[in-house]
């Protein structure tokens, strides 16, 4: 189990984080969210050492994390950090990367590891490159590989899939998160994207002016929004009578209170968002087919 508890830090004057608790079950996939600037980056490199806490303690089952006051390596053995810039040793090739830290007295079985690394981040056609030839989508694969290659008992990763192509994140996003469920693998990233957290998270951290702003299932808080920023998260939305509405949750109906002038149809593939004036002000609402401008519609929730 990882503890936070109470922690406080600053860079310089004004803290990035005050007052941060909470807790991860070993095997639990947790996901860190707000927005930018909002200590993301920094809780994780809290977690993992690199700087030493103002205030509060990190606990790893019975071990302190502590930094770089109190140990000379940043980064405790059973935990790994891939941070949004990767540190990749360009002359070498790809499967040379990954295997760089693992033991070579067994290379048959150093072998078949890195080969069932390379399936995990899908870049068996890349084995023999060498890793200066690649996209920076291919080198974030690399980190990864690497950081689950000695099978950590904790992973951190900082907007894993932030260069990789939509081609490739929807089957990497899947195999990655599935690896380090079937190994017990604590994983806690830090994310922009619904998409890494919706499917995948058991528990979502909302940062927030310094502070943890909510700290629950990513359905409870897709259900209940307390606020705007949770409800951005996840999609566009609504304030209608003081009440937060998605989109998709509003629907055309033949009569009702709710009346609005079609202001705009923007194509999202199998629906229009429909961009609408009620009482002055813009609601948003999903639809089957595109609306003409100016048409008068009646709205309510689905
Ligand atoms: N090395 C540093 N020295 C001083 N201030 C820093 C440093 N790194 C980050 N900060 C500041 O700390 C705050 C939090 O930054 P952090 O990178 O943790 O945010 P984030 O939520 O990860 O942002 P993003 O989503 O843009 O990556 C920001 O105000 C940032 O300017």
């Amino acid at each position: 189990m990882l503890q936070v508890k109470n922690i406080c830090f600053r860079y310089k004057k004004q803290a990035v984080l005050e007052n941060i608790s909470f807790h991860v079950k070993a095997g639990d996939h947790v996901s860190i969210i707000g927005e930018s600037g909002s200590g993301k980056s920094t809780l994780l490199k809290l977690l993992y050492g690199t700087y030493d806490l103002d205030e509060g303690h990190i606990f790893w089952n019975d071990s302190e994390i502590l930094g770089p006051k109190h140990n000379l390596i940043i980064g405790p053995e059973f935990m790994k950090y891939v941070a949004q810039e990767f540190d990749l040793m360009p002359f070498i090739t790809v499967s040379e990367n990954i295997g760089a830290f693992l033991s070579n007295f067994f290379p048959e079985e150093k072998q078949e590891r890195i080969n069932e690394l390379l399936d995990v981040v899908e870049l068996n056609p890349f084995a023999k490159t060498k890793v200066k030839e690649l996209s920076g989508g291919q080198k974030q694969r690399v980190a990864l590989a690497r950081a689950i290659a000695k099978q950590p008992e904790i992973i951190l990763l900082d907007e894993p899939f932030s260069h990789i192509d939509n081609f490739k994140k929807q089957s990497l996003r899947r195999s990655l998160f599935k690896y380090l469920k079937e190994k017990n693998i604590t994983c806690i990233v830090a994310t922009h994207d619904k998409d890494d957290v919706l499917s995948f998270s058991d528990h979502m951290i909302v940062l927030h002016n310094t502070e943890v702003l909510a700290n629950n299932t990513p359905k409870h808080l897709y259900d209940n929004p307390k606020n705007k920023l949770i409800a951005s998260f996840f999609g566009e939305f609504n304030e209608i009578n003081g009440e937060i509405v998605y989109a998709n949750q509003l629907k055309t109906v033949d009569k009702s209170e709710l009346k609005a002038i079609v202001k705009q149809s923007y194509y999202k593939g199998y629906f229009y968002l429909i961009e609408a004036d009620l009482n002055g002000e813009i609601v948003f609402f999903e639809h089957g087919t595109q609306l003409k401008k100016g048409k008068t519609v009646f709205l309510n929730q689905a």
